[in-house]
């Protein structure tokens, strides 16, 4: 038994690479400081581990106070039933319930106080959909289970910060959702939590356009004059350092001169990212009760169970997960 801080890490879709990115945690450099908790079925995670070649020993936490100091090979998993384990590369709506389960016990870890961090694996929205509920993501579905009415996705890699202001909708509900209220929420968290979690107390925030050329004085659109502008000036008078609006296809260039920048919409921003430095990319939710980070990758199940997939975005998210803890006290 020991007290290190508890992470909390569902192991994601089980036809996808999830399960096995997880192995590789053996390696982490953070399991002699942090008790690293794997949240799914260990019976598909030692199978995925013997077909890979991978000597893990899978240590069964039922109780994650009495959490037993580890030897390098061994995993800590909380174990949850997988309904079928014969799924890679297939994911199958019957498994849904136990993709949602893994989500669920790690939440009420931390409603309960064991932990204040959660990682997450990838899953599969479609599937999730079929099987169990309506789920649009896991930042959407936090913030709903943590009872917070606003929470915002921002990913981030070497090299850049992107905010989302909208994330999982239809392009075409995009512009009913830039409203006044949505956008002034939208900063005051990503100010916070830079304040609070990052240590970045005048954190320099770049707001993004939402048509060509920031609208372009009017001629491409008028969603920067009447909304966007105007909320950039009120909280500029209350002293933030937030800019803008700038045209989405040329302010990525500057990301050096800002600490983030907020695009509108998730394929406004994200593709620069990704596109930017994708296997260290972490998606990380502002906003909640708790620190969440993610890998910035999907279930890519055609990679399922060959040993092809690479865990690094998973280590990285795991790294920043940990150090916002620090910060955030
Ligand atoms: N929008 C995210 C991305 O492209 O990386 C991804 O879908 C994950 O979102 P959630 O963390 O909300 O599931």
């Amino acid at each position: 038994m020991n007290k290190k801080p508890l992470i909390c890490i569902t192991t994601g879709e089980p036809a996808g690479i999830g399960p096995e990115i997880c192995l590789d945690l053996i390696n982490s450099p953070y399991v002699d400081s942090h008790n690293l908790l794997l949240i799914g079925d260990v019976h598909l995670l030692n199978k995925r581990a013997k077909s890979l070649g991978k000597d893990v020993d899978f240590i069964i936490i039922s109780n994650p106070d009495d959490f037993p100091v580890l030897k390098y090979g061994q995993l800590a998993v909380l174990h949850v039933d997988c309904p079928d384990h014969n799924c890679i590369g297939r994911p199958l709506a019957i498994n849904a319930s136990y993709v949602l389960n893994t989500l669920d016990i790690a939440i009420d870890l931390c409603k309960k106080g064991a932990s204040k961090v959660i990682v997450t694996a990838p899953v599969n929205k479609d599937v999730l959909n079929q099987g169990a509920i309506d789920f649009i993501g896991h930042t959407e579905y936090f913030a709903e289970k943590f009872g917070v009415k606003k929470v915002v996705m921002m990913l981030a890699n070497n090299l850049l910060r992107v905010a989302l202001l909208t994330t999982h909708i239809p392009l075409a509900k995009v512009p009913s959702q830039i409203t006044p209220e949505n956008l002034d929420s939208a900063i005051q968290i990503i100010h916070d939590s830079f304040t609070s979690n990052f240590n970045q107390p005048q954190p320099r925030i770049a707001v993004c356009g939402l048509n060509p050329h920031a609208g372009e004085n009017g001629y491409l659109g008028m969603e920067e004059i009447n909304i966007i502008n105007p909320v950039i000036e009120k909280w500029q008078q209350v002293g933030y350092l937030v800019s803008g609006s700038y045209p989405a296809d040329t302010i990525f260039n500057r990301a050096s001169e800002f600490d983030v920048i907020l695009a509108m919409y998730h394929d406004q921003g994200l593709p620069v990212l990704k596109y930017s430095g994708f296997e260290t990319g972490v998606n990380i939710t502002l906003g909640l009760p708790i620190i969440r980070t993610s890998v910035d990758h999907g279930t890519a199940l055609d990679l399922a169970g060959k040993g092809l997939a690479s865990s690094v975005s998973l280590h990285s998210a795991i790294e920043i997960a940990i150090q916002l803890s620090f910060t955030s006290g």
